[in-house]
């Protein structure tokens, strides 16, 4: 047991009464059991260790059960109390529970009704600590460990919270569900979750879009030699292989009925059977999915089963689009302008200052990805000390009008649908303007990239406008 951790704490001035519940709570797999006979070393134990649950006695000599539950409640409020006593009287149960018991066990204690207690009050446990782990996080703006989320370029306030969501909910071996669209960073975040988590086991990702369900299985729990013709080795599988760690499975959304059914005894049950074998095997690996996809319309519409999303929802991360979270952008295209002049061994190039304007008039359907290949694309076409405009223009093509028709499928670009009486270049001029300064939300530098015209031109013809109105 480590020692600056106890699960469970006996406190019993009966050696023997301390052997009986050990072995009854370790013989249904329980760890971390510690004890403690002499009722005066009990404070001075969990303020050096503090323990989940604490099974105390009442009758001691020294020390009564009453007072320490009162001072372990006052001390160590996230720690469970359970009584087990010889007192079979209803006032002093109701004393206890007052003063903040857990349970009130009468002695001799049946073995199962002992485990059952005790696993209730570790998962109480679990709930306060985690409850107590989101308040205080929350209560601060910025993730306490920064370390933990240094390879996720943002300084965008709803990504930050993001980071403070993971932290919260570290210590938690529930799954988590992280969504969002292609190319948001869902893998670099899970990465996060799984370093915040501090697991001893390794991070072991699989994509399973497209696996069917035997692949699925055999890749997911392994098999057993001759468990199939030509299984001449067992092989383990991707959940022992990610034992004590995280289990990530990515496109989530795409999985097979059947492997669904799996997935969710692997989540329920934590256990899987390996192909061929005859006995389960503890799942000891924490699952994060992700998905691109709604999987609340899958689930409505019978794609992914309701009782596997609920048990994947548990703790949900959302990652919103880059288009909704611009601010990035140039943190962003700075931090893939060095690496990709690095890996090109480039110098790093000047960033054009009309670049961030055209970078914040798109939207940005691939997310970073589409923004980070934009610029290895362009530093692997500079020539000069500047990063040419060109790469990105081509990229960022600005999107047919509202009027154009829509692209049929002769390949061909949408043309535009041309009103009866044909409008006056000037008149057209003041369309496109209208239309521009409205996409760039006001913002003449951004307009006028979008116009490709200069920002002295865009501000001549605006000015003109408005004297003509005048
Ligand atoms: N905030 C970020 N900082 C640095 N790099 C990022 C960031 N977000 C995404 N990336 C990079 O963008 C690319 C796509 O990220 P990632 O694979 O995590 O996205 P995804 O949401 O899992 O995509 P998909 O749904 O297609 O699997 C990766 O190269 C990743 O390193």
């Amino acid at each position: 047991m480590p020692s600056d951790h106890r699960a469970i704490l006996i406190v019993d001035d009966e050696p023997s009464t301390i052997d009986s519940f050990e072995l009854s709570l370790a013989s249904q797999g329980m760890q971390g059991i510690d004890r403690c006979e002499d009722s005066r070393a009990v404070m001075d134990l969990l303020a050096k260790a503090p323990a989940d649950v604490v099974l105390l006695d009442l009758v001691m000599p020294f020390v009564t059960g009453e007072e320490l539950l009162e001072r372990i409640r006052a001390a160590h409020p996230e720690t469970e109390v359970v009584v087990i006593t010889g007192i079979d009287t209803v006032d002093s149960a109701v004393t206890c529970m007052q003063a903040g018991a857990f349970d009130y066990l009468v002695k001799p204690v049946d073995g199962n009704r002992l485990f059952a207690t005790v696993a209730r009050a570790l998962e109480m446990h679990r709930l306060r600590r985690e409850n107590s782990s989101l308040r205080s996080g929350f209560l601060r703006d910025t993730p306490a460990r920064p370390d933990l989320f240094g390879h996720i370029i943002t300084d965008n306030p709803r990504m930050l919270r993001i980071f403070k969501y993971i932290e919260a909910i570290a210590d938690s071996r529930q799954p988590v569900l992280i969504t969002g669209e292609s190319g948001t960073g869902k893998e670099l975040v899970a990465r996060a979750v799984h370093a915040a988590s501090a697991a001893s086991g390794p991070f072991v990702p699989i994509n399973v879009a497209g696996l069917d369900d035997t692949v699925f299985s055999d890749t997911l729990f392994g098999h057993v030699r001759g468990a199939f013709t030509g299984a001449q080795n067992a092989r383990r599988g991707l959940v022992e292989n990610a034992a004590g760690g995280t289990l990530f499975l990515d496109e989530i959304g795409d999985l097979s009925p059947a492997s669904q059914v799996k997935l969710l005894r692997l989540i329920q049950e934590r256990e899987f059977t390996p192909l061929g074998a005859d006995m389960p095997k503890p799942a000891e690996a924490r699952v994060v999915a992700a998905t691109h996809r709604d999987l609340e319309s899958l689930r409505d519409s019978g794609r992914f089963r309701d009782d596997l999303f609920y048990r994947l929802c548990i703790h949900t991360i959302h990652l919103p689009p880059l288009r909704e979270r611009k601010d990035d952008l140039p943190t962003l295209a700075e931090h893939f302008l060095r690496k990709a002049a690095r890996a090109l061994g480039h110098d790093v190039p000047r960033v054009p200052p009309q670049l961030h304007a055209l970078l914040a008039s798109h939207d940005f359907p691939g997310n970073v990805r589409e923004l980070e290949s934009m610029i290895v694309d362009a530093v692997s076409n500079t020539t000069g000390p500047q990063l040419p405009m060109l790469p990105f223009r081509r990229r960022i093509a600005p999107s047919p009008m509202p009027q154009c028709s829509a692209a049929d499928n002769s390949g061909q670009p949408p043309t535009i649908a041309f009103p009866e009486r044909l409008p006056t270049l000037s008149e057209a001029a003041d369309q496109l303007i209208d239309e521009a300064m409205r996409r760039a939300g006001g913002k003449q530098t951004l307009a006028c990239t979008l116009l490709g015209i200069s920002q002295p031109a865009l501000s001549k013809r605006l000015k003109r406008r408005t004297a003509t109105h005048d």
